[in-house]
């Protein structure tokens, strides 16, 4: 099988095995939710493959809920659940009004009742009911995604500007209690910063806020400055929480594909979380101290990387990785570079993500093409198109980060 083949089995693999309906249901296993009125909640990429599951597992029990999704990312009817599509990464105008209906839903619940709050990565854009304008709104987000700052900078800002992230949907809920199930796609895993924790006590401060707003020479209006330092709620009475799952799961599978390919694997890390860039050199590096191998190699890293946005250009952080790596494993053998999102989008295109092999510098050259210049550009998007490097797996139902992976075939 071409490496290219080998790259889509264990990309096909590794994604299946973090589709969340088993973790849900085993999450869902054995609670008691009878008493009183049990609805449902569920905000993110993988919203509505947990309400389906949710659904499956709990059936007839669910009288009412709302599921708040990306466009493109809801796959049919749920049984009482109405579903809405909105905007990622930019919150827009059906963000806000599906988050206005999540809100309704759970008004006037009593101490009896639950609410199942099922919650993954792109919450963040898609549950907002935002304590600033919309256009304030969206020009902090605009700003915050281009600067490099890491999705827990971005989060500890998100969270202070809006009614419902930082625990402040848990108290909402009040007196109702949260059941909360959690994909997640932040590395290890803080709670409090996935989909910016709205149903998770804050562990943030006002000061770290303020710092990040410097750190980047973010420009704030001083209505933002000033909700910037009120601390969202430290405590919360009324929340259950449990993890489903994360990016290790995406680690192991592809590990197991990549030994069942015949590759000898190593999983490098679950927390990669460098400029994408220095990833993809990375792998580039280790393929070069391997090149006299005689036994096939796979070298995994799970994580997120992240890109301080400088060209004009269309791409993703996968798209960059895999792009930065072909300059470095242009003169070997057999050797390819791919990483994707789990979630099927990287960066604002319709890509999951990137791969390359030691052709890729060449044929790009062929075309007039030049790696530093596409990557000056953050255009990575069309410089792969070229070379048909682009990998689309259309929104798969989860997310739980990345999969980067340098394969070394013998
Ligand atoms: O929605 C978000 O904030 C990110 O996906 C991290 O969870």
């Amino acid at each position: 099988m071409s490496l290219r083949a080998d790259a889509q089995k264990i990309i096909e693999a590794a994604i299946t095995a973090a589709l969340p309906d088993t973790a849900v249901k085993k999450a869902l296993s054995g609670e008691d939710f009878s008493g009183g009125k049990l609805v449902l909640v569920a905000i993110g990429k993988a919203a509505w493959s947990m309400a389906k599951a949710a659904c499956e597992v709990l059936a007839g029990q669910i009288s009412d809920g709302v599921v708040i999704t990306k466009y493109g990312h809801a796959q049919g009817e749920l049984p009482n659940i109405r579903i809405f599509e909105a905007g990622h990464p930019i919150p827009d105008a059906n963000s806000f009004a599906a988050t206005e209906e999540a809100i309704k839903l759970v008004q006037n619940l009593t101490a009896e009742d639950t609410v199942l709050f099922l919650i993954s990565g792109g919450g963040s854009a898609l549950f907002e009911k935002p304590l600033v304008s919309e256009v304030v709104l969206q020009n902090i987000t605009g700003q915050l995604l281009a600067c490099g700052a890491s999705i827990t900078e971005i989060n500890t800002i998100r969270k202070r500007l809006s009614a419902v992230k930082g625990g402040k949907f848990a108290k909402l809920c009040e007196p109702a209690r949260v059941f909360s199930v959690v994909l997640s796609d932040i590395i290890g895993d803080p709670l409090d910063m996935i989909a910016s924790g709205p149903a998770y006590p804050d562990r943030s401060t006002s000061r770290e806020a303020l710092a990040i707003v410097q750190k980047y020479g973010l420009v704030i209006p001083q209505e933002v400055e000033q909700l910037l330092r009120i601390e969202p709620p430290a405590t919360l009475n009324n929340v259950t929480t449990k993890i489903t799952g994360s990016v290790r799961q995406l680690c192991v599978a592809a590990e197991k594909t990549c030994r069942e390919l015949g590759y000898k694997p190593m999983i490098l890390t679950a927390s990669l979380s460098c400029q994408a860039r220095e990833a993809g050199s990375f792998l580039a590096a280790i393929a070069q101290y391997h090149q006299d191998t005689e036994q096939s190699l796979a070298f995994i890293a799970g994580g997120e990387t992240v890109v301080q946005l400088k060209g004009k250009g269309k791409g993703g952080r996968n798209q960059e990785l895999a792009l930065a790596a072909a300059e470095g494993i242009a003169s070997l053998e057999n050797v390819a570079v791919f990483s994707v999102g789990s979630d099927g989008t990287d960066g604002p295109t319709d890509a999951a993500g990137g791969y390359v092999d030691n052709t890729t510098k060449q044929r790009l050259a062929e075309k007039g093409i030049s790696i530093f210049e596409v990557l000056e550009n953050n255009d990575a998007y069309h410089a792969l198109q070229a070379v048909d490097g682009l990998i689309f797996t259309g929104p798969t139902g989860t997310n739980v980060n990345d999969l980067s992976v340098l394969l070394i075939k013998r």
